[in-house]
């Protein structure tokens, strides 16, 4: 969930009135820890990380690059083979990798160098003699500099974000140079992956002088790293890598104190996450199995999967879970939960096959009854805050209906009379898939409104019409808003409730920098 303009990651919990980006709702605590808060006592000695030991550090920078990682990518999503889960988790990937981590840059702490000061100008003397002599402004001194840990690591941020991708992409060679071991841990295609470690690695340094709200972030972190098979002897090996990918490219920021405060970070980032991840096998499985029970097409390219988990599935309507499919291991996309949770334990999703969309293509073309796929655990935080008795007004486009409709059967379940209005876009009247569902839910409860807004308009006319349909209604300053879709919807349907009066503080949606790419 997100304040306007600032991601909340919302696999940590963050609600629209945390504080900051990872502060954590006593709503979503509470799914977190199965509606029971742990004592400190039941908590799992921490396990001790291993020492890093930086890899190509600022001694040895001058040596010769590795080789670029090439990993191999298939050009199309066409699975020919189907093999079987393993049963024994052989996943891993490096821990700082999470797809709902803000893709924010560091502010530099401050400039380095600073401005130079202005000259006074030479006063016009006419008459010398009588003229007074201006003072010259006296130059400010240059602020202090910053030399914590924070500031350090915020400097070597800001120097390798122009080139991120290159540091990606040295990191990953330096790791399966040094562990070959590791490479047939990774997914096939390594795209997506190198984003996320580099947005995670951001969070982690921007937020490394605020250790409560990377604590939460880096918890929940640790905790999906799971299904990944990550285990703590892993994070060594990612944390040599990563200093030494750091090193050799932010060579006019790294210096032995740079060093020492990355390694003295990264010590800290393995060590909460290996201990979120121990504590959370005593309470949850690393993933769920899951076996479709049913699969219906709804236009030629969406498909509503229901699965049934091996064991119970809690969780909270408006989250998200990834998905792994048997086709393509160790390959995991995110989907919303399309309906509230269910007596019999079932769960839905709305899935749009998407062009080169491995997982989606697999789930829609591929997926049948009696297929097993693999769930993580629940994250995100639009969920609906109870606490209160505003309307409820909420934006679903195209398969982003699919969260907003489990809004309104948890609204329902609680059967505490709130006005919940949703507007339901789509391109054509066609892709209206789920109209009938919501027409339904809107006859039986007389709080609800659905109103369709299709954007082919009079003469085929398109215009993205759904976040401004909701202008020629309201007022809505009483609402809380909740938007799902693609995120162009998402930035624009934000910026048009604002400008209508709904504070961003009530705006709830899930990482737009999670959404682009995450379900294909
Ligand atoms: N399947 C799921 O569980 C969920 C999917 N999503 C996301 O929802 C999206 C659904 O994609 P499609 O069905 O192909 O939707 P689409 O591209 O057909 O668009 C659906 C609606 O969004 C509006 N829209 C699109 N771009 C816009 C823009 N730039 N400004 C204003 N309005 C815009 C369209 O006008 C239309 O009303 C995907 O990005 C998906 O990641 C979000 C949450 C859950």
């Amino acid at each position: 969930m997100f304040r306007r303009g600032r991601p909340m990651d919302d696999s940590t919990g963050g609600t629209s009135r945390d504080a900051g980006w990872f502060g954590r709702s006593p709503q979503r605590h509470q799914q977190d820890n199965g509606g029971e808060e742990r004592a400190a006592e039941d908590r799992v000695p921490s396990r001790p990380v291993a020492p890093i030991r930086p890899v190509g550090s600022g001694a040895d920078r001058t040596r010769t690059a590795p080789q670029q990682p090439a990993p191999t990518q298939p050009q199309a999503p066409t699975p020919t083979q189907a093999p079987a889960h393993p049963r024994v988790p052989a996943q891993a990937q490096p821990p700082a990798a999470d797809p709902r981590v803000p893709a924010q840059a560091p502010a530099p702490a401050h400039a380095l160098t600073p401005p130079p000061a202005a000259q006074p100008a030479p006063h016009p003397t006419p008459h010398p003699v009588a003229a007074p002599t201006p003072t010259p402004a006296a130059t400010p001194p240059p602020p202090p500099e910053d030399t914590s840990d924070a500031a350090l690591l915020r400097r070597t941020m800001a120097e390798i974000e122009p080139i991120a991708d290159k540091v990606t992409s040295y990191f990953y060679a330096l790791l399966f140079l040094k562990h070959p071991d590791l490479r047939d841990l990774f997914p096939v295609a390594m795209d997506t992956q190198r984003d996320r470690l580099f947005r995670a690695l951001l969070t982690a340094a921007t937020h490394a002088d605020d250790a409560p709200t990377l604590t939460t972030y880096l918890t929940h972190l640790g905790r999906g790293h799971r299904k990944y098979g990550t285990r703590p002897e892993h994070y060594p090996a990612v944390g040599e890598c990563l200093i030494g990918a750091l090193s050799q490219h932010a060579p006019r920021s790294w210096d032995a104190r740079t060093e020492a405060a990355w390694v003295a970070a990264y010590t800290t980032i393995s060590q909460i996450m290996i201990d979120a991840a121990a504590e959370d096998e005593l309470r949850a499985p690393a993933w769920w199995d899951a076996e479709v029970v049913a699969h219906e097409m709804r236009t030629r390219d969406i498909a509503v999967v229901t699965v049934r988990p091996d064991q119970p599935y809690p969780f909270l309507a408006g989250q998200y879970a990834a998905l792994e499919t048997p086709w393509w291991p160790r390959v995991w996309r995110h989907y919303s939960f399309a309906s509230a949770p269910r007596s019999d334990g079932l769960l839905s999703f709305h899935v749009k096959a998407v062009p080169a969309g491995w997982v989606s293509n697999a789930l829609v073309h591929r997926a049948r009854p009696g297929h097993v796929i693999r769930l993580g655990p629940p994250a995100g935080s639009m969920t609906v805050d109870h606490s209160t008795d505003n309307g409820l007004l909420c934006l679903g486009g195209g398969t982003g209906i699919a969260p907003i409709k489990a809004l309104v059967e948890d609204v329902a379940q609680h059967g505490h009379r709130r006005t919940v209005q949703v507007f339901y876009g789509a391109r054509y009247d066609h892709d209206l898939y789920d109209i009938e569902t919501m027409l339904r839910l809107q006859q039986s409860h007389p709080w609800l409104s659905v109103r369709p807004v299709v954007d082919e308009g009079p003469g085929g006319t398109l215009g993205c019409r759904l976040p401004e349909a909701v202008c020629e209604y309201g007022p809505w300053h009483t609402y809380d808003a909740y938007l799902s879709g693609p995120p162009g919807m998402i930035r624009r349907g934000v910026d048009t409730l604002v400008g209508i009066g709904i504070p961003s503080h009530r705006i709830r949606h899930d990482s737009i920098e999670e959404l682009v790419g995450a379900r294909n």
